[in-house]
């Protein structure tokens, strides 16, 4: 364990005052043995005895604490390591006037993948998106080929794209959505008295990313809080963006020196499960006979090797996120019979399985007659919910044997889940410009909070290769001809691809490797 992540933050031993003084003592985690930690407002002070391994509260004297804050510090204490100081505050008073001083400015940016606006900004989002080596990574000796092969790729799935977003009006509703999401955040945050700004910043289309971090410096933001708008983590969503951001804050002086912390998923957070649970409860309503209703997952999908090579979480994640709202329902006596699949896959490598549309002709064939599809990756509707469930899968369904199909809505801004978006910003803001959590057991989500850079570390930090989405090979005997046998081929198979579009026959079209994408 490096010297950082063993260290933990407390509030420094002060008079019984209001504000407190920022959090300023960093002691090595293995001399807090009986550590005294002292919270100087509210009249409290809690005892830590703390280890290496988990700290736990072993004494508390405070006057005028409820059952709930006296709570929230145990599970605080058991399962943090972090300033304890600062998440008294966040609980007890507000926030921008007590964890922070008053001149502290607080920002929320949230991340998404973006989508095109026209149908003219389809081409080029879609190279924007292939061009990201955490989307096609190709092995290091072929990197020099990724912008080549993102602008062949997004010209070969440009016309398909754009039938589906003509379809759904021309243009992907993302934006102005996860808009309406941000200014709903900041007025929940507003109402529980945190005033802060909420940004977007999109991955692939406007408002960029880079964009949004201009607004945040000319705002003079000094705590950050990043949120993507992702419930699961996946390297090639939350990871890619916040592998941007690692790159941006590195070149800049001002990002430099501003705090953050990242809220890397909130799939497990009691409010986002409720959120889901209602959801689908409501829908449910909408059969003839609810608790005949098989409920279907339907995950986004990503390659097998994210998961199987670079540790990406997003699997484990996905099957808990099911599990607990399956349990919410239970509690609720909703015992459907459910399934879990993966949809979107794109291009030929394997994809993780089962496929969303094997799963609905093996379930049409087992006889299920009522299945009500639940979007589980995203928060907002888009191409993928409104032409791709809405339409292809209900069309296989109803093909399949299937007599009656329902859908889940997407989140939007639906209050409860708006509300836990604040909740889980304002848990966070402690944690802003401090040490990651240490434990590996306190953990309370597969990814724990933390800034990029320790995020980036823990996941796929080696940036091992993956098999890209399409395939190429190499050969040669020594270091220098496989480089140059292996560009040769790189661009045989280029110059093979342009040549099977143009002409639409070749051997990719005989093997049934073109078209790539469905
Ligand atoms: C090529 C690989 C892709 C991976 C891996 C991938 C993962 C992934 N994506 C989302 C969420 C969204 N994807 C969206 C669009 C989109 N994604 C891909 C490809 C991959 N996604 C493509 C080619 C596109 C463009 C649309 C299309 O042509 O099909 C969007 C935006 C949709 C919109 O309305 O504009 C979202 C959102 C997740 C959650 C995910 C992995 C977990
Ligand atoms: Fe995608």
């Amino acid at each position: 364990m490096n010297q950082s992540m063993s260290m933990i933050r407390t509030q420094t031993p002060s008079p019984l005052s209001h504000p407190p003084p920022p959090p300023s003592l960093v002691l090595p985690q293995a001399m807090c043995t009986s550590q005294r930690i002292y919270c100087c407002f509210g009249q409290m002070e809690a005892r830590v005895n703390s280890n290496m391994s988990k700290p736990s509260l072993v004494a508390k004297f405070s006057s005028g604490w409820t059952e709930t804050q006296s709570l929230f510090l145990k599970q605080t204490v058991n399962n943090y390591s972090l300033p304890l100081g600062a998440l008294l505050t966040s609980k007890t008073q507000d926030v921008s006037t007590m964890a922070f001083n008053g001149d502290e400015k607080i920002g929320v940016l949230l991340l998404n993948l973006g989508g095109p606006e026209t149908l003219d900004d389809v081409q080029p989002f879609l190279f924007n998106l292939f061009a990201d080596p955490d989307i096609i990574r190709l092995p290091r000796l072929f990197r020099f080929l990724q912008k080549p092969l993102a602008q062949l790729i997004s010209v070969l799935r440009a016309p398909k794209s754009k039938e589906g977003y003509a379809s759904i009006g021309g243009g992907s509703p993302l934006r102005q959505i996860t808009d309406a999401q941000a200014e709903e955040l900041r007025k929940a945050l507003c109402e529980k008295n945190v005033p802060a700004k909420v940004y977007v910043g999109m991955r692939y289309w406007h408002p960029f990313t880079e964009e949004a971090i201009e607004q945040i410096k000319r705002d003079g933001i000094s705590k950050l809080v990043v949120l993507p708008l992702y419930p699961q983590f996946s390297i090639s969503t939350s990871g890619s963006s916040l592998r941007l951001l690692e790159s941006i804050f590195r070149e800049d002086e001002y990002l430099v020196n501003m705090q953050h912390t990242v809220i890397p998923s909130w799939y497990q957070r009691e409010g986002y499960i409720k959120a889901m649970a209602d959801l689908i409860e409501k829908e449910l309503r909408n059969f003839g006979n609810p608790d005949k209703v098989m409920i279907f997952f339907s995950a986004h999908g990503v390659p097998l090797a994210y998961v199987e090579e670079a540790g990406d979480p997003y699997k484990a994640e996905m099957e808990e996120c099911v599990d607990l709202i399956m349990e919410e329902l239970e509690k609720r006596g909703i015992t459907n019979a459910y399934t879990l699949a993966y949809q979107s896959r794109v291009g030929p490598v394997e994809w993780l399985k089962p496929y969303t549309d094997d799963t609905i002709i093996e379930l049409g064939q087992k006889g299920v007659k009522n299945l009500l599809a639940v979007p589980i990756s995203f928060v907002s509707e888009h191409i993928e919910t409104l032409e791709e469930i809405d339409v292809e899968y209900k069309e296989l369904a109803l093909k399949s044997g299937i007599e009656k199909w329902g859908r889940v809505p997407a989140l939007g801004c639906e209050p409860t889940f708006i509300s836990d978006l604040a909740d889980a910003v304002i848990e966070s803001l402690p944690y802003v410009g401090a040490m990651a959590v240490s434990n590996l057991e306190a953990r309370q989500s597969l990814v724990p909070l933390g800034s990029v850079e320790e995020l980036l570390a823990a996941y796929d930090s080696q940036r091992r290769e993956l098999p890209p989405l399409v395939t190429v090979w190499e050969w040669g005997w020594t270091k220098s001809a496989e480089t140059w046998n292996g560009r040769a081929a790189m661009l045989a198979v280029l110059v093979l691809l342009v040549l099977e579009v143009t002409t639409g026959e070749g051997f990719l079209h005989q093997w049934g490797v073109l078209p790539l994408f469905h």
